[in-house]
């Protein structure tokens, strides 16, 4: 029997995407990014939405508790301009955060940028999904994945997830002996 395809979640958070005022580059980046990082089969389930917390906590309930998706992503929204608030949407729908993500996430990006220290990226776990946000410029997500996508695969393990394998060519998951 074939290994059934994972349904990942891929959050646009943004109010000139959503309106169409520019294309969309943050969700089909990511796309890019777990086509590269990931061996299991997986698939896309995509949303782009405006900068409005009640309908980016919707979105993440339904592919959470609907749609089943172990691994949620969003992009955009996680800095301090009045309209961002991604990280709060977020926190509102989780049981548990997972502060390292973001940790990790501003220290590889502060290499980069320094402006790195204005996201205020987070992760939490919803039932058996775990949420990751990234920062919204699309040359964030590249760097933001490849630093936390060694610890994903274990964590969807300990939250009775699908098993997920990565693509050793481009990214190398950490399981502890005997997991
Ligand atoms: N989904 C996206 N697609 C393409 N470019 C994006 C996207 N999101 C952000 N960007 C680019 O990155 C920059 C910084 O992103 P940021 O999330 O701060 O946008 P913003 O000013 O909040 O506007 P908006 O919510 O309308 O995207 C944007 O000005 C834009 O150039
Ligand atoms: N890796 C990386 N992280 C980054 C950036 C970036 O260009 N690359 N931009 C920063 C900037 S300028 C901002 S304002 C915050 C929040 O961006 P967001 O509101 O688009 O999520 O992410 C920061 N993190």
């Amino acid at each position: 029997m074939s290994t059934p395809s994972i349904p990942i979640g891929v959050v646009t958070v943004s109010d000139r995407a959503s309106r169409g005022v520019y294309e969309d580059k943050g969700g089909p980046g990511i796309v890019a990014a777990l086509t590269d990082l990931l061996a299991s089969p997986w698939h896309p389930i995509a949303r782009v939405i405006p900068d409005e917390r009640d309908a980016i906590a919707a979105a993440l309930v339904e592919l959470a508790d609907v749609e089943a998706c172990p691994l949620i992503l969003t992009t955009g929204g996680t800095g301090p301009a009045v309209r961002d608030v991604t990280p709060e949407a977020t926190e509102a729908v989780c049981e548990k955060m997972m502060p390292g993500f973001g940790e990790l996430m501003r220290q590889v990006s502060l290499k980069v940028v320094p402006t790195a220290i204005l996201s205020r990226q987070t992760a939490g776990i919803r039932g058996r999904s775990l949420i990751v946000n990234l920062p919204g410029k699309p040359s964030s997500i590249r760097e933001c994945l490849d630093a936390v996508m060694p610890a994903i695969p274990y964590c969807i393990d300990l939250i009775e997830g699908p098993r997920l394998e990565t693509n050793p060519a481009h990214c190398v998951a950490f399981r502890p002996k005997g997991a």
